[in-house]
């Protein structure tokens, strides 16, 4: 059983859980050992159903063991999970055949001891799966709602707080979803229509996004980043709403332009893309690897107006003071917009954590805000909808900032137009089928 894709989504996630490492690079690095597709695509959707579900399968498991769930050895316990979530959530697979291949691997990795624990749980789980043991809803609304749909009680419990219970079940619903690929085109390249046209060649259905001017959904997209289109810089992946960073900052050709949190540039690239590659945007970030990225990117798309500097923006830098036509604060945020996307950030964030960011955001915000000449424009984003973090900072960075105003928000469809008004926006996954985002336009008046 050397390249076994059950074997391999068991070992991302033994890594996922005790070492903390990425889904997406995991996954990314692993799948190559497969050469058949279909392969690949089992990893990915095991890994990640199991990670969405975490939860729901452990709550499932712990009806059935005697050890609870914390004391089941890490390996026994991820070909575990793999087991539930392939009896509960891919109904073509034989019962059968995943016990069977749960054993044989429990036994290749050296567990045979336990392999007998893994078919009695197993077995016995198949025989009763269509129970949901969830806790009661109507007394025990948090617990419920953290089972059925996996997210950690205290992320349930921010989410009602912020938002309501109804709406906190609809955004944890559509968190277990299957997001769509959105890409951005490349306006320096080619046009909208154009390219739907070349997509159209290949037979792959592509449609224009609700509220990015320069989006398109791609339905069942194969490899498109193998497509001589990608190479050649005609588009680039993004999701929607962070698309609409750019967009709403609507920077004129020749400006002056510095992201202090830029990297991998995606929304620094596309401030290059509105301004024609005309003017000069300076892209900081605090990790000195990741600006290669930006580099990388920028000569991809036909960008030369990007300079990359390793920069903490938690330092003032005095010789750009009142010098930017634009300032970009996509700030290093929770993810809590990402969820649908990131199910690991589910489980490697805590209420703490949103804190700590909000006063880092407020800090950045306060120094980036220097840079800005009178009349420049400074966009506020994030990719979290969490109040704390979004206008709870704006309001405070206005309220010792008199010289700087919201500013309203004239260059975009939205339902809301009372918030284009006030100058800021939030996407919601389950309201505008997009990421989480906040953005907010914020100008410098005096
Ligand atoms: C939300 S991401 C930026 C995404 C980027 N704007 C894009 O569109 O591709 C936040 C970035 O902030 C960077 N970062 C975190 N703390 C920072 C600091 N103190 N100074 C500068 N960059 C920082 C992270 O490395 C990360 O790349």
């Amino acid at each position: 059983m050397k390249n076994n894709a059950r074997k391999i989504a068991i070992e991302i996630l033994e890594l996922i859980e005790n070492e903390k490492a990425y889904s997406n690079i995991e996954i990314n690095k692993k799948v190559k050992l497969l050469e058949d597709i279909r392969e690949q695509n089992f990893v990915r959707e095991l890994v990640y159903g199991v990670l969405e579900n975490k939860l729901y399968i452990d709550n499932i498991i712990s009806q059935f063991s005697n050890t609870k769930i914390n004391k089941i050895d890490n390996i026994i316990l991820q070909i575990l999970r793999t087991g539930v979530y392939q009896i509960y959530f891919m109904k073509n697979i034989p019962e059968s055949a995943v016990c069977n291949e749960a054993v044989k691997i429990a036994k290749n990795k050296n567990k045979k001891r336990l392999s007998g624990f893994v078919n009695g749980i197993l077995r016995n789980i198949s025989r009763n799966k269509n129970k949901e043991f969830l806790p009661d809803k109507s007394t025990k609304l948090v617990d419920y709602l953290s089972i059925k749909y996996s997210h950690p009680k205290w992320m349930v419990k921010h989410f009602i707080d912020d938002y309501n219970e109804d709406f906190t079940e609809k955004l944890l619903s559509f968190n277990n979803e299957k997001p769509p690929l959105i890409i951005r085109v490349n306006r320096l390249k080619i046009d909208r229509e154009s390219l739907m046209n070349k997509f159209m060649d290949y037979n792959i259905k592509t449609e224009r996004t609700k509220y990015s001017k320069d989006g398109l959904v791609v339905h069942k997209p194969k490899n498109i980043t193998g497509l001589e289109e990608f190479k050649k810089g005609f588009f680039t992946i993004q999701d929607e709403s962070s698309q609409l960073v750019a967009q709403i900052m609507n920077p004129k050709e020749g400006s002056n332009v510095i992201d202090v949190c830029s990297a991998p540039g995606g929304k620094s690239t596309h401030i290059a893309e509105l301004m024609n590659n005309k003017g000069s945007i300076l892209s900081r970030d605090i990790f000195e690897h990741k600006l290669n990225l930006i580099e990388q990117n920028s000569k991809r798309l036909g960008i030369d107006i990007i300079n990359t500097e390793n920069f903490d923006a938690l330092k003032f830098d005095k010789k750009i003071q009142d010098s930017m036509d634009y300032c970009l604060v996509d700030a290093p945020c929770s993810g809590l917009g990402l969820l649908r996307r990131k199910p690991d950030i589910r489980w490697n964030k805590s209420k703490e954590d949103i804190e700590d960011l909000s006063n880092i955001q407020l800090n950045i915000l306060e120094i980036a805000s220097k840079y800005l000449k009178k009349g420049g424009i400074l966009i506020y984003s994030t990719c979290t909808i969490s109040k704390k973090e979004n206008i709870e900072v704006v309001n405070k960075f206005l309220k010792n900032n008199i010289n700087y105003k919201l500013e309203k928000i004239d260059n975009l469809y939205f339902e809301d137009k009372s918030k284009l008004e006030e100058g800021h926006i939030t996407l919601l996954p389950n309201i505008h089928g997009t990421d989480g985002f906040f953005i907010a336009k914020i100008k410098r008046i005096r």
